[in-house]
């Protein structure tokens, strides 16, 4: 990383889009590893395994973690967990909580820009379940956080969150795909406006308004 890891970075988010090119190596065994341990959360949730199963499965977890352990560097080889402060524009943001394809907690959330929007989709799973049959609305929260956030950055100058305001308008269904979207309405000083909807087919799930504080991120870094 550059000596002025962000500044260059988050001017180019305004033209960052997606790497085309599939991970190899270390990064495709991540990801896979990651989207069999989404498998895994989810069928927790439902499954009929006996003890025993899920015995020897805890016992081979805990050996394996136990060895990851012992492998970690304390090094952030692939970007920041955040898209707006991200390193490298390109980064592919392997750790976020919310588009992390290397992280098992991610949904994951795929996002694109499109225009002066950006795009988020997902299909989320039993593991994210609040009412019976539906998306958490802290869950929901998060996304929306990502999909603003990512729309804020790329007025060159990201903030973080201030103020995250949710209008939940009809329950958010799982095991379908929905559709975020966000842009910038306005920017006022240090002040990013943007809002963004969630849509389920033609239903309205939410609506979404985030204040976002313009801030100097070399400075979170020191
Ligand atoms: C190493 C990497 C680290 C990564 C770090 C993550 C960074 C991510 C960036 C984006 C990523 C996107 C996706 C996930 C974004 C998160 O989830 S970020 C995590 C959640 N948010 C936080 O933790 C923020 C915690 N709050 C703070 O740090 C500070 O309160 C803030 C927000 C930086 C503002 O503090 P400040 O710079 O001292 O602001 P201040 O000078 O008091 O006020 C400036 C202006 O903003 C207004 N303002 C201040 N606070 C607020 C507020 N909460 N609401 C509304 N307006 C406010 C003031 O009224 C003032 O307005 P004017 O008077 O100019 O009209």
């Amino acid at each position: 990383m550059s000596d002025d890891p962000f500044g260059q970075s988050i001017a180019s988010l305004a033209n960052w889009v997606p790497p085309d090119e599939p991970p190899t190596g270390q990064r495709a065994a991540l990801h896979r590893l990651a989207a069999a341990m989404r498998i895994v959360a989810e069928a927790l949730t439902d499954m009929q395994a006996d003890e025993a199963d899920l015995l020897a499965a805890a016992e081979a977890m805990e050996q394996f973690g136990a060895r990851l352990e012992a492998t970690r560097t304390g090094h952030r080889p692939w970007g920041f967990a955040e898209s707006a402060p991200a390193g490298d524009a390109r980064a592919m943001f392997d750790r976020s909580p919310v588009i992390g394809l290397g992280n098992p907690v991610a949904p994951p959330l795929r996002m694109e820009i499109d225009g002066d929007r950006i795009v988020g989709r997902a299909t989320f799973g039993a593991q994210y379940e609040g009412p019976p049959g539906h998306v958490h609305g802290g869950i929901i929260a998060a996304a929306f956080d990502e999909v603003l956030g990512m729309a804020q950055a790329r007025t060159g100058r990201p903030g973080m969150t201030g103020t995250l305001t949710i209008r939940y308008r009809r329950p958010t269904p799982l095991h379908t795909e929905v559709v975020f979207e966000a842009r910038v309405d306005r920017v006022e000083g240090r002040k990013i406006f943007a809002a963004g909807t969630l849509h389920a087919g033609e239903t309205l799930c939410a609506e979404a308004e985030g204040i976002f504080i313009s801030v100097d991120f070399s400075r979170l870094t020191r």
